[in-house]
């Protein structure tokens, strides 16, 4: 279980990062999704013990991970959203090393390395340079280091961002099949990615959680008031455009709005992402209010 009281940042040049963060997190993958520059990264950096916050802690299970970050590391995984630059070394030799550099011995990291390059569907590659390694396989490779020495609580700052649809469907695989048994942060923009994956989401916009729950009660609030429509809603009282599509060049509205908002719109089922584009549009309009 993870337990974050009242965690505060702000950078030197005023940013204020993170605004009075609280959250309680149990075992499987909860995402956190927010909007770019919503403080998605500073979060994960925070726990991952790279950056003091400026006030509050953060309790994993029965480790004060402020006062005792090396205790957390010990348990930690983390996979920053940029990876870094590649050696030339094979990637089985790669994860050896950084086995090594974890304190583990050859007969720890040998059978780890063997399940891992199974698990990431890296056993193909495994005496191939990583530098040489297609973006999904690069992540995949990021995820195989980041288990090894089996650590019960990971975080992903957005892994799947820039990878093809097939290279997103394997990391999908391999992030359900590892989230069984330990907390797994997933950090992303990415709402598809979250409704796919995750049975807690907590939803981070401007530095504050807006709440933090399973996708069901996220939803709530909005059924029975989301409708599709080919048209422009005639803009009259309590009605929101949610978000315009495309489908084949047919523009598609999903509209919040208690009654039909035009004569072909069509009641349809609320998503995380209606709920997400409702928050942003509620933020941006309380910004408007108060310039
Ligand atoms: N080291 C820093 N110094 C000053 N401001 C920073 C620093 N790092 C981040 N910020 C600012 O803090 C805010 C939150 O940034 P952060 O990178 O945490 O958001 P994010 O949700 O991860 O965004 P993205 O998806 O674009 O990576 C942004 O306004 C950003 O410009």
């Amino acid at each position: 279980m993870l337990k974050i009281n009242n965690i505060d940042k702000k950078y030197a040049d005023g940013t204020h990062a993170l605004k009075d963060i609280s959250l309680e997190l149990s075992t499987g993958m909860v995402g956190l999704l927010g909007p770019n520059g919503a403080g998605k990264s500073s979060l994960m950096r925070t726990l991952a013990c790279l950056q003091s916050p400026d006030s509050g802690s953060y309790h994993f299970n029965n480790i004060n991970c402020l006062t005792s970050p090396h205790e957390l590391r010990q348990t930690l995984g983390y996979l920053p959203q940029y990876f870094g630059v590649y050696p030339h070394m094979s990637c089985k030799k790669l994860l050896e090393h950084i086995a090594v550099l974890k304190g583990l011995n050859r007969a720890e990291f040998e059978p780890q390395i063997e399940e891992l390059l199974t698990l990431t569907n890296l056993k193909y590659v495994e005496n191939k340079a990583v530098a040489s390694f297609s973006g999904g396989m690069k992540q995949r490779f990021g995820i195989a280091q980041t288990l090894l020495g089996n650590p019960s609580f990971l975080i992903m700052d957005e892994p799947t961002s820039g990878l093809d649809p097939a290279e997103r469907e394997r990391l999908h695989d391999v992030l359900v099949s590892i989230s069984q048994d330990r907390l797994v942060i997933l950090s992303t923009h990415i709402v598809e990615d979250i409704e796919n994956l995750c049975h807690h989401v907590a939803l981070l916009i401007k530095g504050e959680i807006v709440e933090s729950a399973d996708v069901q009660t996220l939803i709530a609030p909005l059924e029975g008031r989301v409708w599709q429509s080919d048209h422009a809603p005639i803009l009259a009282g309590e009605v929101t455009v949610l978000s315009k599509n495309y489908r084949f060049g047919i523009p598609a509205w999903r509209i919040l709005s208690e009654a039909q908002p035009t004569p072909s719109a069509q009641l349809t089922e609320a998503t995380l992402q209606d709920r997400y584009f409702w928050e942003l549009n509620k933020k941006e309009h309380e910004d408007v209010v108060t310039q």
